[in-house]
């Protein structure tokens, strides 16, 4: 069922505005605040599937309200309601994102003409980006820095082999993305690519999920389950984040990589497998094993080939690339015109002191292409980069 929020000081346009909305569509649940610092804190809080948003009114104005309701939540529509004296400002919030604007007093067609066609359109977005999501090989590796390019050239070397890769490197630095290139570059990606993330699963679960388990092997186990190494025959399994795996588990890996065979907890029955191990962290594992946590004889069966990823701050090079690569998927996303960023925004962009996670960066664009202007100038970054 559609929620529609409404924000507006003034009672009697909120009565009116609720009043007509509720009875075009009894579907429609509509909930009302009173300005937008409560709007926001609700929008916050629940889902909304359309917000009507008055643009003069105390303490926020509908304009501050839009920014930071699209900051909050993209791709909820947001329908501005100009009274005599706004309205070039109601025209002007059509450009900060705002879906449609509607005058005070109401017409009653345009407006249910309006909450039809935002409500629609929220439909499709969603729909438009859990699609993309779904079908887009979200692993296109951009960058032509010299690291970026010694990595892709280590992939195309080795994906067709059966070596043993362990990616290493800083958080959100694109680890994952490496994994998933030498599986679809290999002969083994009509395979599945099974990914388990060591880091998640508690200590005494992981060698079930990994190995599996028979019927009655522990508590909670009901029936017999085969392992992610299993599930992986043929294909690749990822190891994400395995210098938090416990000293237990990395036993039962090691024999896994040794034998290239896995037995389920509670089995004695050796199970032979053919899997492609691959294994990433973002952990020194020399340190790991000075420190006793990390087995030596499993880093080095899992180090065979050894691919660095560097953080953001020392491939600043591929910076432009990356920012267009962003703004190109994010108007993909959104189904908005792609927006342009100036050569003085790029060129900050590029000596900006990121933390070196590339989801850092993608925030950034995002909110730089819903709040910027047509093109984001290097002034939308200095007000960004004072916050
Ligand atoms: N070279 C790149 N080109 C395009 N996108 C990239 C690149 N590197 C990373 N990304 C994107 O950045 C995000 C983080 O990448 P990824 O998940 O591969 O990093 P990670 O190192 O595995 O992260 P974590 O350590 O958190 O598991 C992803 O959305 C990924 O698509």
């Amino acid at each position: 069922m559609p929620k529609i929020l409404i924000i507006e000081d003034e009672a009697a346009i909120r009565r009116v505005l609720k009043k007509i909305i509720s009875e075009e569509n009894e579907t429609y649940i509509v909930e009302e605040a009173e300005d937008g610092l409560e709007g926001l804190e609700m929008l916050k809080n629940n889902d909304f599937d359309l917000i009507l948003c008055d643009i003069k009114m105390p303490k926020m104005d509908g304009v501050e309200v839009l920014g930071k309701a699209k900051m909050l939540k993209p791709e909820v529509p947001i329908v501005m309601i100009s009274g005599h004296g706004d309205l070039d400002t109601a025209v002007n919030t059509m450009r900060l994102g705002a879906f449609d604007y509607i005058s005070k007093p109401p017409d009653l067609n345009r407006l249910l003409n309006t909450v039809r066609n935002a409500l629609e359109q929220k439909v499709l977005v969603v729909e438009n980006k859990l699609l993309k999501k779904k079908i887009s090989k979200n692993y296109e590796m951009i960058g032509e820095s010299e690291a970026i390019t010694h990595i892709k050239e280590i992939i195309e070397k080795v994906a067709n082999t059966d070596a043993r890769v362990l990616i290493t490197g800083p958080n959100g630095t694109g680890k994952e993305l490496v994994a998933h290139w030498l599986h679809e570059k290999s002969s083994r990606s009509q395979a599945p690519l099974i990914e388990v993330n060591c880091a998640a699963i508690p200590s005494e679960l992981i060698e079930s999920e990994l190995f599996g388990h028979v019927k009655g092997s522990f508590t909670g186990a009901v029936k017999d389950r085969a392992g992610k190494f299993e599930s992986a025959n043929g294909g690749t399994i990822f190891l994400d984040e395995i210098g938090d795996m416990s000293l237990s588990a990395q036993a039962k890996v090691l024999r896994a990589l040794q034998e290239n065979k896995v037995a389920r907890v509670g089995s004695e029955k050796d199970i032979s497998v053919n899997v492609r191990v691959v294994a990433a962290t973002n952990k020194d594992l020399q340190k790991e094993i000075a420190e006793g946590n990390f087995r030596e004889d499993l880093y080095h069966r899992l180090a065979v080939i050894l691919i660095k990823v560097p953080a953001l701050n020392d491939r600043r090079e591929d910076i432009p690339l990356l920012v267009d690569f962003f703004a190109d998927k994010i108007s993909e996303e959104q189904g908005t015109v792609k927006k342009q960023f100036s050569k003085e925004a790029i060129q900050l962009l590029k000596e900006y002191n990121w933390t070196g996670n590339i989801r850092e960066l993608r925030n950034v664009v995002e909110r730089l292409i819903i709040l910027g202007e047509k093109e984001v100038s290097a002034k939308d970054i200095q007000l960004f980069a004072q916050k």
